[in-house]
């Protein structure tokens, strides 16, 4: 059975976490760092996040607004830029992301605000 209820708040923070997952070309941030690959990442980082934990968080109606939303999505970089040292191709990938997120979200701020 269709176990999601789909409200338009849900239908759009679905729209707007694919348009960020399309612009993370390398699928960097799809699912949550490996700590069998990064047995010290939890040492570093208090609060993991990827965009798999996004989509569940959704699917549990668990955002209520969009600065929720926006909060994981900026933990997504924010975690990326402390574990990783500034010259190395996660950081940069990052800092791409912040830049494409920045303007999707801004949209979706105006579309969030329209629908109330
Ligand atoms: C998003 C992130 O930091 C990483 C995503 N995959 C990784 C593999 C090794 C170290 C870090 C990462």
């Amino acid at each position: 059975a269709l176990e999601v209820q789909l409200t338009p708040f849900n239908i759009l923070l679905r729209a707007v976490l694919s348009q960020l997952q399309q612009k993370d070309q390398y699928n960097v941030f799809a699912q949550p760092v490996s700590t069998k690959e990064v047995p010290d990442y939890l040492d570093h980082i208090e609060r993991p996040m990827d965009f798999s934990t996004m989509r569940t968080r959704i699917d549990g109606h668990a955002y209520r607004s969009l600065d929720q939303f926006e909060a994981d999505f900026d933990l997504i970089i924010a975690n990326c830029m402390k574990y990783n040292a500034k010259e190395t191709f996660f950081y940069k990938v990052a800092q791409r992301m912040q830049d494409h997120g920045g303007a999707i979200l801004r949209r979706a701020r105006k579309e969030a605000d329209r629908i109330g």
